[in-house]
């Protein structure tokens, strides 16, 4: 039995709980509506130490000794259990699933974790939200509980001292506490940082310069111990020498070496990450200050320079020994760049000896031999080139600022001759790894000129999400012990949650125990539990859960093409194409127009399976470009762009426009709704939501990350017209409420959220208006006029014109379209521009026209009742279209029309074979409309 006139649990203080949770939930989930959700994890806090006074005020006649066992043994009992073992499975999974490169970071947290210190020193310093979204570390999570422990800690001997003290002088006293922390609250308030980063994986994408100044120090402190790859087993004590990599998938065929001086083991990991995936063996050998290619001469040490002597010949005795299929030659220059005193590079000494050497190397390498060229020597310190960075100095100018005036372009001359050199040899056996200014981007430049000479030791920490896929899928093995483990997580909660019930059976006992402790806590009590009354599952139960399954596995099979596309996209851009070449593909591709970084471009495609996003796609992916298409399947099917899925540069993703996305692109062409009268007018409201709401995500999107966006807008803008042909200047004649007015008006809408971001946002915009389009692909179903027609003629079935046939319109051919619209992209105009072709027809002459066109068809033409708001006239006016993006149709009207024929003949054909009904023309209203 329970006290009733005190409950064991403080509904109000359970309420505020729920609530702090829900909000950090929502922030975790939905961040763009729930921005400031991380405030739960304060209100958290604000509970803890409300709680932790009630609980020390109420106890303050106990002996100090018995009130800090009691407080101790009570919170450690309820939060430890859980703790611990969240951590021990976080210590499992990061060693079974997570990349090698992620141990090391874990590992340190895990033990900070362990000793409740998770909040210091790094979320001190670090932007904890972002490290959030890089994951690098999994304990990221547990700050919050170290800090809420840090106050068990440090509470009850401040309560315990007030104790001690008269009641006057307690105020005094805790106005001493708050006064200690005064700095701190000031920092709070002012907004001043004090930064002392404590990490090597502290790179964030809001970093200021000075943050980055201040990170370079320190991981120059740890310049060399940086150096020992925590992924490789070591040969020698030693942080250089030679070393394996452990962790590969094991599916890898290569065998890879990495060697050169420090600078090979400074980049190993980056290769590791890269290149990892391909190799069977991967082999690192670096040794401190000695070139491969030539021995390093130290003016002022006859030892090291005896040493580099000795690591000269190693290097070719050891390559010679291991038979590499692909080896990455890094070094920093030292006497390969000093200077040369003959005209001619084939007499100078240092080269003649670095091309024997590289000589001896190639015969023993299969495939290729890398050369990466290294980044010239700086001789000015971090702080030098903030100042410039911060007043925008042009990078040329900071280079030559920065640059020690040496022979490093000797250094570099030598290496170009030697690919040369060896290309003749043997052709296509040495490649040289690109040259790059200090400058390049400010984040290599800063690590570059920092105190240390190695380019941010831990470079791997700048692409933390590169780490590769394969890792997340687990072997049976692991598959299994991530089983057993979740089982256990289950059955410690089953087992808490049935002790819990028997306390509370015991609850007379429990509260008095509790009252005379004077430590009766908030919620400890069980929850009163429910009885299941719904003991039988109703049908909407099952059918809804049939529904959401189907999502599931919608969404699966998608986040799979996702997986498969990233993984795809990640192995073609990490290894150069020469490696690429060997491995054997499953696929075959139309073959795509090579473009280098600085020309393509990453285009997100709205509506991408459709009818005209799929042909848009094609020209884009042809062109050489990256794509990412997004498609509900509503109306695009995954047929229209299947042929691209798994080519590297394409990413087909499920989703629905309404919801946000977010992906760093250059581009978007926003085309997601359906187009067909009967399919917009299925499900009006939905049609309103993806042109008004999916407008605003993607204008949204290219806002964050400053793309341009084409607007897929409709000739159904000025609605049934009063002005003919309609340029661009015409208004419309919309029937707000009419049936076509959430497509219509959706548009509209559309169209003034473009401009509305275009003035407000600065976003860049561009407003297609599109004429009536047609060509393969249209979906059978579709119910626009040209499928309609075209199908029923194929079967000879009646031709239905709905109304008289006088409404005319204006057909153009789907290329055109996408022409028109790439034109229009790629131009720098922002008002609406018309694109259809001014070949206008009445419908009645286009019945004839298509049974014309499809030899021997005996279909009649038979007139229907019309449609409501049908527009009865229309024609673009397209001048706007010739003199700002200089586009015109090229596609007549019968030709485009004769192409279609054969692809509905084709379908039709296809359907035939696989036994389905033939298609029966979907007239508006055929598909029901949805109350
Ligand atoms: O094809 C397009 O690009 C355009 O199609 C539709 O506009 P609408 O002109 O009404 O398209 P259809 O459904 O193809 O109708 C064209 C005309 O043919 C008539 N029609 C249609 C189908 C049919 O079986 N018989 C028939 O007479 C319609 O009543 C209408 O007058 C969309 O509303 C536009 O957004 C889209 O841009």
């Amino acid at each position: 039995m329970k006290n009733a006139s005190k409950p064991s649990k403080r509904l109000d203080l359970q309420g505020i709980r729920g609530l702090a949770i829900l909000v950090v939930i929502a922030f975790h989930f939905y961040p763009e509506y729930c921005p400031n959700g991380y405030l739960g994890v304060d209100q958290f806090f604000v509970l803890s130490g409300f709680l932790m006074c009630m609980l020390l005020k109420r106890a303050e006649n106990q002996s100090s000794c018995q009130l800090a066992t009691i407080f101790y043994s009570r919170r450690f009992k309820r939060i430890l259990p859980l703790y611990l073992l969240i951590i021990l499975i976080s210590m499992i999974s990061l060693f079974l699933f997570f990349p090698d490169t992620a141990i090391e970071t874990n590992q340190g947290s895990a033990i900070q974790a362990l000793l409740f210190a998770s909040n210091r020193p790094k979320t001190d310093d670090e932007d904890y939200f972002q490290a959030l979204s890089m994951a690098v570390d999994v304990f990221t999570h547990t700050w919050s509980l170290s800090v809420e422990i840090q106050f068990y800690f440090l509470v009850p001997f401040i309560f315990l001292l007030a104790t001690k003290i008269s009641e006057k002088l307690q105020y005094s006293y805790y106005s001493i506490i708050v006064v200690i922390n005064k700095d701190e609250i000031m920092d709070i308030l002012d907004g001043s940082e004090r930064r002392s980063f404590g990490r090597l994986d502290s790179v964030t994408e809001n970093m200021t310069l000075d943050d980055a100044a201040r990170l370079n120090i320190d991981w120059s402190a740890h310049d060399g111990k940086l150096l020992r790859v925590p992924t490789c087993e070591y040969e020698t004590k030693s942080q250089m020498g030679w070393c394996k990599h452990k962790g590969l998938p094991g599916n890898g065929k290569y065998k890879i070496v990495i060697f050169g001086n420090s600078w090979a083991a400074n980049h190993a990991t980056m290769i590791y990450q890269e290149c990892g995936e391909k190799a069977k063996v991967l082999l690192q050998g670096s040794a401190k200050g000695c070139e491969p290619l030539y021995p390093t001469k130290f003016s002022d040490s006859q030892d090291l320079t005896e040493k580099c002597k000795g690591n000269f010949t190693y290097f070719e005795e050891r390559i010679r020994q291991e038979q590499p299929d692909y080896a990455f030659l890094l070094t920093r220059f030292f006497s390969i760049a000093d200077p040369s005193n003959v005209s001619n590079i084939q007499d100078d000494p240092i080269y003649k000896i670095m091309k024997t050497q590289m000589l001896n190397f190639i015969k023993n390498i299969k495939y290729k031999l890398y050369i990466l060229d290294a980044l010239p020597r700086h001789h000015r310190k971090i702080f030098d080139i903030v100042p410039l960075l911060k007043n925008h100095t042009a990078p040329e100018k900071i280079d030559k600022l920065m640059i020690k005036p040496d022979n490093f372009e000797m250094a570099r001359k030598r290496h170009a001759q030697l690919i040369k050199d060896c290309n003749l040899e043997i052709p296509e056996k040495c490649v040289l790894g690109p040259y790059l200014s200090v400058s390049f981007s400010i984040l290599i430049s800063l690590h570059a000129s920092t105190y240390s000479i190695h380019v941010a030791a831990n470079i791997r920490m700048l692409s933390p999400r590169r780490v590769r896929s394969h890792h997340w899928f687990p072997t049976m093995a692991a598959r299994g012990a991530c089983a057993a483990l979740v089982m256990i997580f289950l059955l410690f909660v089953l087992i808490s949650h049935t002790s819990n019930k028997s306390i509370s059976s015991d609850s007379v006992v429990e509260t008095r125990e509790r009252m005379s402790n004077g430590l009766d806590e908030e919620g400890q009590g069980d929850a009163p539990v429910e009885n299941n009354k719904n003991a039988g599952i109703s049908d909407d139960t099952v059918s809804s859960l049939l529904e959401r399954i189907k999502v599931l596995e919608d969404e699966l099979s998608s986040m799979r093409t996702r997986m498969d596309d990233a993984e795809n996209r990640e192995g073609n851009n990490g290894i150069p194409d020469e490696m690429a070449v060997p491995l054997p593909t499953t696929k075959s591709f139309p073959s795509v127009r090579y473009r280098n970084e600085e020309t393509r471009k990453r285009v997100l495609i709205t509506g991408g399976a459709g009818f005209v996003g799929s042909h848009l796609v094609d020209k884009l992916m042809l062109d050489g470009h990256e794509i990412i298409a997004l498609d509900n399947y509503f109306t695009g099917r995954k047929k229209n762009i299947e042929h691209w899925i798994g080519h590297p540069n394409f990413e087909m993703v499920h989703h629905d426009v309404v919801n946000p996305y977010f992906v760093e692109v250059d581009q978007i062409y926003h085309l997601a709704s359906p187009a067909s009268p009967p399919h917009y007018m299925y499900n009006p409201v939905k049609t309103i939501k993806t042109n008004t709401l999916g407008t605003i995500n993607m204008l949204g999107l290219a806002k964050r990350v400053k793309a341009t966006v084409l607007l897929a807008s409709t000739s159904e803008v000025y609605g049934d017209p009063e002005v003919h042909p309609q340029p661009e200047t015409y208004w419309g004649h919309v029937n707000t409420i009419g049936p076509r007015a959430c497509y219509d008006e959706g548009k509209r809408v559309a169209e003034s959220l473009m401009v509305a971001y275009n003035k407000q946002e600065n976003v860049k915009i561009r407003i297609a208006r599109i004429f009536n389009t047609f060509g393969p692909r249209m979906h059978m179903n579709d119910g626009r006029v040209v499928s309609n027609f075209i199908i029923q003629a194929l079967q000879d079935k009646p031709i239905t014109i709905y109304g008289n046939g006088t409404q005319t319109r204006s057909f153009q051919y789907v290329t055109d379209l996408v022409d028109g619209l790439i034109a229009l992209m790629n131009s720098n105009y922002s008002l609406p521009v018309n694109i259809g072709n001014p070949e206008e027809h009445t419908i009645g002459e286009f019945a004839t026209i298509i049974r014309d066109l499809v030899p021997g068809s005996t279909s009649e033409i038979v007139n229907q009742e019309s449609q409501q708001d049908d527009p009865q006239q229309r024609r673009p006016d397209i001048r706007r279209a010739a003199e700002q993006i200089q586009w015109r149709p090229q596609v007549l009207m019968k030709d485009g029309l004769l192409k279609t024929i054969e692809y509905f003949r084709a379908e039709i054909d296809r359907n035939k074979r696989g036994g389905k009904p033939p298609p029966e023309p979907v007239r508006h209203g055929g598909l029901e409309s949805r109350r």
